[in-house]
């Protein structure tokens, strides 16, 4: 893969964390959760900008925070939309590469090899997929469709995809007023072409839940226990 524009969704502003700032400002052994990830994108020499959404009130909190942290990638804090995919849209209108990485400020567990996999890979559009390990019925007070557990992915991110044609996708879906939680799903819908799955990583959580946070405290002393 050649060059490739890099989304680092950060435009939420985490109702279900229940606390009153942002979840990707929170801090994780001492640093923003947004901050861990671009940590490790910094290095990659494929990635030639990163584009961040950011609630508008807190484009100059994310600005802040990357002067004081000092990245060597060209980085645009851009405002993002009302949902997670208006972000999305935002900013693959702004971006420039042929390619483009998708991943959310909340997930800091991903790693550089994990980037790199995905950006090697031959495929045109790929996703990180885990198997579930848990069983998953549709309904909602009453049970109305089995489903086989075997054929169920659970959809993780980074992923990757042309940019044009996820733009179009996403073009297309403003148009139907179809809303979708991520871009594999979104970009399935209307070209219904190839998106590899690549085997994700247990330790690769969203940080969503007040639970996941302290998860994600206890995952990030593993991580520094093995970091040496
Ligand atoms: N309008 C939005 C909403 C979400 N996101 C980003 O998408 C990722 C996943 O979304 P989610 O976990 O739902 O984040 P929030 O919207 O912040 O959380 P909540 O739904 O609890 O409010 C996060 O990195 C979030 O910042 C975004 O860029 N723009
Ligand atoms: C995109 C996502 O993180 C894939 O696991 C997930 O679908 C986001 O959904 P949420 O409702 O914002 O948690």
């Amino acid at each position: 893969m050649g060059e490739c524009s890099f989304i680092l969704l950060s435009g939420g502003i985490g109702k279900r964390m229940q606390v009153n700032i942002p979840k990707q400002f929170l801090l994780l052994g001492g640093k923003p959760i947004l901050v861990h990830v671009l940590e490790k994108i910094d290095t990659i020499d494929s990635i030639k900008e990163i584009i961040i959404p950011s609630p508008k009130e807190f484009i100059e909190k994310t600005e802040e925070i990357i002067h004081n942290y000092g990245f060597a990638t060209p980085i645009y804090c851009i405002e993002g939309g009302d949902t997670r995919q208006e972000s999305v849209y935002h900013a693959l209108k702004s971006a420039r590469f042929d390619q483009v990485i998708v991943h959310e400020a909340v997930r800091p567990f991903v790693t550089k090899e994990e980037f790199s996999y995905l950006i090697d890979c031959k495929n045109e559009s790929a996703t990180y997929g885990l198997d579930i390990p848990f069983t998953v019925l549709e309904g909602k007070d009453f049970i109305e469709n089995n489903l086989v557990r075997d054929q169920l992915i659970n959809i993780q991110l980074p992923q990757k995809f042309n940019r044009k044609k996820l733009l179009y996708s996403h073009e297309c879906a403003r148009e139907d007023n179809l809303e979708f939680t991520e871009d594999a799903s979104l970009y399935f819908h209307y070209f219904k072409s190839d998106i590899k799955v690549l085997k994700g990583s247990d330790y690769n959580i969203k940080i969503t839940k007040p639970v996941d946070r302290k998860i994600a405290e206890v995952l990030y002393k593993e991580y520094i226990l093995m970091e040496g």
